[in-house]
């Protein structure tokens, strides 16, 4: 048969329906909440209530928060490691214990504290490229970790990223930091991956990614996708205020669904819950009606 010729292990790593994240089965799209426990991320302007803000997410359906002390927008300031704790910490251990939480952060020190206080799993932007000590801590911890791809530091990722071909390039990228996770003894099973859009990419790159996004399952892990109000958003969409971004959010975040994208980081969670259901309903006639 077809199968004949794929190495027994392959097969079943391909044919067994992931048992998921954090306990969450990927059988349907899972939808991260943005807690930005920042003064100066871009979406939100100012210090959110942290907290509050996490409250009202999972109010709005999030299966997931994801907490960070550090904005890594283009040109964003590197944050002290005492300061990126002072500012999670709190917010971790206010909401542990109503939802999984993701650590959003690129430093091994901030990422045993946010496990310390409840933390289940970590989200590195830099894809372990950024603080050594990162691997060994995950692998120690036992929990998920997001690997994103970067094509450098956000002070100048954007100067002028360039690619061969940005979708392999990027496919190549994630599958050396897949291989060095698991040297360093974290299961692929206990890693997702994620294109990282608008990180050291032009506009051009991040729609060949996102025109093409299934190609990252050949990885063998669950894919998130982060596009949630970035600036592509607003130059296509017209939409100047960060906070006008949730319909272009939505639009895309569907296409990514279509592409089997399991895992959605977004600010506007009630909106993409929302438009999830609808896109299930209409997509999915098993769907409780
Ligand atoms: N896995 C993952 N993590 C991410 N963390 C931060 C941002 C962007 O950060 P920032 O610019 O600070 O804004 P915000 O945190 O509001 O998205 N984007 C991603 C992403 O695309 N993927």
């Amino acid at each position: 048969s077809v199968t004949d010729d794929i190495p027994a292990e392959v097969l079943e790593r391909l044919t067994t329906p992931r048992a998921g994240i954090l306990g969450l089965p990927l059988d349907r799209p899972r939808v991260m909440g943005i807690v930005n426990a920042t003064p100066d991320s871009f979406s939100d302007g100012g210090r959110y209530e942290a907290v509050a803000q996490g409250h009202r997410l999972l109010d709005e359906g999030a299966d997931i928060l994801d907490i960070g002390g550090e904005s890594t927008r283009p040109g964003a300031a590197e944050v002290a490691v005492d300061e990126e704790i002072a500012r999670i910490v709190p917010a971790i251990r206010a909401v542990a214990d109503l939802a999984p939480v993701s650590a959003d952060t690129r430093k091994a020190a901030v990422a045993r504290a946010a496990l310390g206080a409840g933390a289940a799993m970590i989200n590195d932007v830099s894809g372990f490229d950024f603080d050594a000590a990162m691997a060994p801590l995950v692998a120690e911890a036992g929990v998920p970790v997001c690997l994103m791809h970067a094509q450098g530091l956000p002070e100048t990722m954007q100067d002028d990223p360039r690619y061969d071909n940005v979708l392999l390039d990027v496919y190549d990228a994630l599958e050396a930091r897949v291989r060095r996770a698991e040297a360093a003894g974290i299961s692929r099973d206990r890693i997702i991956v994620d294109p990282g859009i608008g990180f050291g990419k032009t506009q051009a790159h991040n729609l060949a990614i996102l025109r093409r996004i299934s190609l990252y399952h050949g990885l063998g892990c669950p894919v998130l996708l982060g596009v949630s109000r970035k600036r592509l958003i607003g130059t296509l969409g017209g939409a100047e205020d960060p906070a006008d971004r949730a319909p272009g959010t939505l639009a895309v975040t569907l296409a990514a669904v279509a592409q089997g994208v399991q895992v959605h980081r977004v600010h506007d969670v009630g909106a993409v819950v929302q438009g999830l259901r609808l896109w299930q309903a209409v997509n999915n006639e098993k769907a409780e009606q």
